[in-house]
């Protein structure tokens, strides 16, 4: 025997319920089967309804009823056949005289008394089991009409009847072993009956009880319920977008997961079924192929270690504190006993093992009935100071990982926290229960769907994770990104299993933020007609409300205004990724304050790019220092612009086209002065003194300054290059100069001995940057580790590809960082 439910959603239309024949005449096939149903969707809340308007005196419940008639009338003229329907009218008519008698008594009286209630609200289920019986039959399924309250009987405890076991299971067997076995029995759900045949109702998750008990009494092979979801979910769908359908839960998953938020089933309804060990399956009415959920004591193999992640959404967290509970027996049975005198329901308990502080959440509507039955049983401690005030803390959730396979297996919570704080999520709270089949998070409750969505793509490896990436400036570099990421986007899916998101873009004079993503291909257009005007603090407003996980914020501009908020979103917990140098080239204090929020707030802070575009150079400083190695000498071309430059000009051409060229070849910074009056290079000795611990500023570095003098003022690039071409001879003669000495330009910047300088010099053959190349780099670092012979980094060091790749080096450092991704 195999017991069918459908839920309210199953029979709400004369559609869904001709889908519900289809899977009974399917399942007929193999099975036995009783089928349980509940009433069609919204009956029960409009009886409620009625009943409650009626005990009012409010005339408004007899239109409740009409819809009512009207409605089921239309689905017994659409589902019974002509020759039957006549019948059924009349029958459903009496029933619903009945109801209408009791309601107008209601009404009369003004009196609604938990026995009628039951008695009203009940009469969905007849109902539908009624016409769902008359409809089977005409479609030639052999079906029977069975009154719950004939088989199953409670207390009189009418609101909150009790079943009486021992009675109930005698009647559905000997009820079962006398009906025809061919014929399926529709079972109305929810109601029951007294032993003297008062109607009473199950509660919440009734229609689930009543296939529960059946399937416990006939020992059934299996339970279906049928609903309007595919199964039970990873994590609330309307949370994380990645969820998907957990395919097995042990009994225990399953309380867990719906302890926490995750309503699809009642536990306590299902408790008969589960006593006997009969699997459970959640499908879906629509889409009747799917797999669905099995809930069993027999696990699949290949079951992942974590089963689901569910929250619930705002609690309270109630904290009793203080020195005079170290040590004293009892404390804790004496506020759990005055909590459970006032009826709060304590939802996480967790206690520090100094035994000094003890935390509850609960739910808000309960924190004032929590916190004075605290305050009454500890009065004489509280006034005493041996306890502190209760301390209450509102706006939280509680998001707990569930699974039996983490039982006895290292690892999990470190992976949990991990990933928390690998996306700058605060923890207030935790607990595990010793069975270890859940680790419970308390989080502030903004963060709610960030710890879900983090947690989600932690765990569900076999899954994508997404890392979301806001742009800011798309001009020739960020516009390169974008193109190289659509091309690597592929690779990193199917090696990596990662996404790289575009979230948010902005130019200088619109932005653009969308959760969903933004195309890499046509985001100007979308941006130019649905985005707001460009306003980086409203653009970084509204990327940290989002609060995404794997967030990242790119800088692919020049501009000051948008490297001064970087503070802003390292803040808002979100990592940077920066090709502009300008922040770590301002002031000492805001590089070191900008290095010091990172580690603050556990994010990354990457600029790899700000210094020989993707040559490994920071990094390869960064590392040097941190092995404890000290830097004593740096010495290096770092201008891509300018070794080109001089790598190139030999009078052949003019010197202000070879600067146009290096322009033209994406070397050059957006305006090409600051290149040729060493600003930029200035700038990057500085950054590099400062990744080598040494405590410099801007105005320390001697710069040689060759943009000539009327040139630096201009307004436009176009001005400036048509004034340098004045200038050519000058350039030339430095040229012929240098040639006649058989040595080369070179433009040098070097730290040595406290003195920072960046000047034009002339080298000779013997020179190590003699033979640079192109738009080659070199950086030579001589440390005390390396004195005879220096670290070097050398290859080009500015152009499009090779810088947007150098961001692309920086985002997956930040991507892959977390090592949690791997199998434990
Ligand atoms: N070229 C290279 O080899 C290397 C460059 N870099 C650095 O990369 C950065 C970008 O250079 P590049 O791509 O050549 O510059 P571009 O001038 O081509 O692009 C700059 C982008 O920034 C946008 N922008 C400027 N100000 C703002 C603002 N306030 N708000 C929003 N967006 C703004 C511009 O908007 P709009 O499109 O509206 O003008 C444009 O999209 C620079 O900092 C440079 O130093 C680093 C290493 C190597
Ligand atoms: N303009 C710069 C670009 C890299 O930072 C250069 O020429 O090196
Ligand atoms: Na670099």
């Amino acid at each position: 025997m195999r017991i069918l439910k459908f839920g309210g959603s199953s029979v709400g239309t004369t559609a869904a319920i001709r889908q519900v024949a289809d899977i009974i005449s399917e399942k007929k096939k193999d099975h036995h089967l009783a089928v349980v149903v509940s009433a069609f969707e919204g009956v029960t809340d409009a009886l409620e309804d009625a009943v409650v308007k009626a005990s009012k005196g409010d005339e408004a419940y007899l239109n409740i009823l009409t819809d009512l008639e009207k409605r089921h009338n239309n689905a017994i003229k659409e589902l019974v056949s002509i020759q039957n329907q006549s019948h059924t009218l009349a029958q459903f008519k009496m029933m619903f005289n009945e109801l209408d008698d009791v309601l107008h008594g209601v009404s009369l009286t003004r009196e609604l008394t938990d026995r009628t209630h039951d008695f009203v609200v009940g009469f969905g289920e007849r109902f539908s089991a009624y016409i769902i019986r008359q409809f089977l039959s005409d479609t030639g399924i052999s079906a029977d009409y069975l009154d719950a309250r004939k088989v199953i009987e409670t207390d009189r405890d009418f609101g909150s009847a009790r079943v009486q076991f021992d009675k109930t299971y005698p009647k559905i067997c000997d009820y079962f072993s006398e009906t025809d076995s061919d014929s399926i029995q529709i079972v109305t759900g929810f109601v029951a009956s007294t032993s003297s045949g008062e109607s009473t109702t199950l509660g919440r998750g009734g229609s689930d009880y009543t296939a529960s008990l059946i399937s416990a009494a006939l020992e059934a092979e299996a339970i279906e319920l049928w609903t309007d979801i595919e199964g039970i979910m990873t994590a609330d769908p309307g949370k994380v977008k990645r969820y998907f359908v957990i395919p097995h839960l042990s009994y225990e998953e399953a309380m867990e997961l719906s302890h926490f938020g995750a309503q699809i089933i009642y536990p306590p309804a299902l408790q008969p079924a589960m006593k006997e060990n009969i699997p459970i399956l959640i499908k879906n009415t629509f889409k009747p192929e799917e797999e669905g959920t099995r809930i069993s004591n027999q696990s699949i193999p290949g079951e992942s270690i974590i089963k689901g992640i569910s929250s619930i959404d705002n609690i309270t967290l109630l904290t009793v504190k203080g020195s005079g509970m170290i040590g004293v027996t009892g404390i804790s049975a004496r506020l759990f006993g005055a909590l459970a005198d006032a009826g709060v329901n304590i939802i996480l308990i967790t206690q520090a093992s100094s035994e000094h502080t003890i935390s509850l959440a609960v739910l808000p509507a309960q924190t004032k009935v929590a916190q004075s039955a605290i305050k009454k049983e500890f009065k004489y401690e509280l006034r005493d100071n041996i306890i502190d005030e209760v301390k209450v803390e509102n706006d939280l959730s509680i998001v707990a990982v569930v699974s039996d396979n983490m039982r006895r297996k290292p690892g999990i919570s470190g992976r949990v926290f991990q990933a928390l704080g690998a996306n700058g999520i605060n923890v207030v709270a935790i607990a595990q229960g010793s069975s270890e089949r859940n680790i419970s998070i308390v989080v502030d409750r903004k963060n709610e769907t960030k710890t879900l969505n983090t947690l989600h793509d932690a765990f569900f490896i076999a899954n994508v994770k997404t890392v979301n990436l806001f742009l800011v400036g798309v001009g020739l570099i960020g516009g390169k990104l974008l193109d190289l990421i659509q091309q690597q986007a592929q690779k990193l899916l199917d090696d990596y299993h990662l996404e790289l998101k575009l979230a948010g873009v902005s130019n200088s004079k619109k932005f653009l933020i969308d959760d969903e993503g933004i195309s890499m291909v046509n985001w100007k257009e979308r941006m130019m007609a649905e985005g707001e005007l460009a306003d980086i603090n409203h653009f970084i407003d509204q990327m940290s409300d989002l609060n995404l996980s794997n967030s990242i914020f790119i800088d692919c501009t020049a501009s000051d205004e948008i490297a001064s908020s970087y503070s802003n979103v390292l803040e808002s917990n979100i990592s940077i990724v920066t090709a502009n140098k300008k922040a770590n080239s301002s002031s000492l204090a805001t590089y070191e304050k900008l290095q010091r929020l990172a580690f603050k707030h556990n994010v990354a802070y990457l600029y790899e790019t700000n210094v020989g575009a993707g040559l490994p150079v920071v990094a390869t400083l960064k590392e040097q220092v941190l092995t404890g190695d000290d830097v004593m000498r740096i010495e290096g071309v770092l201008s891509g612009t300018l070794s080109y430059i001089f790598n190139t000009f030999d009078g052949s051409s003019s010197f202000s086209e070879v600067v146009r060229t290096a322009r033209d070849k994406g070397f050059t910074e957006p305006d090409p002065r600051e290149d040729l009056n060493g600003q930029d290079v200035g700038r990057k000795l500085l950054i590099l003194t400062r990744e080598a611990g040494l405590k410099l500023e801007f105005d320390k570095i001697d710069i040689q300054n060759m943009v000539p003098e009327k040139a630096r003022d201009v307004d436009t690039v176009e001005e400036f290059f048509d004034i340098l071409e004045e200038h050519d001879d000058e350039f030339t003669k430095l040229f012929e100069d240098a040639a006649s000495n058989n040595k080369k330009l070179c433009y040098i910047a070097r730290y040595e001995n406290e003195k920072a300088t960046v000047q034009l010099e002339q080298i000779g053959s013997e020179h190590p940057f003699y033979g640079l190349d192109g738009s080659d780099n070199i950086v030579a670092f001589k440390t005390r580790h390396y004195q005879k012979s220096p670290i070097v980094v050398k290859g080009p060091g500015a152009g499009a590809d090779v810088t947007a790749s150098g961001i692309i080096a920086d985002i997956l450092r930040i991507s892959n960082a977390p090592s949690f991704r791997e199998e434990i």
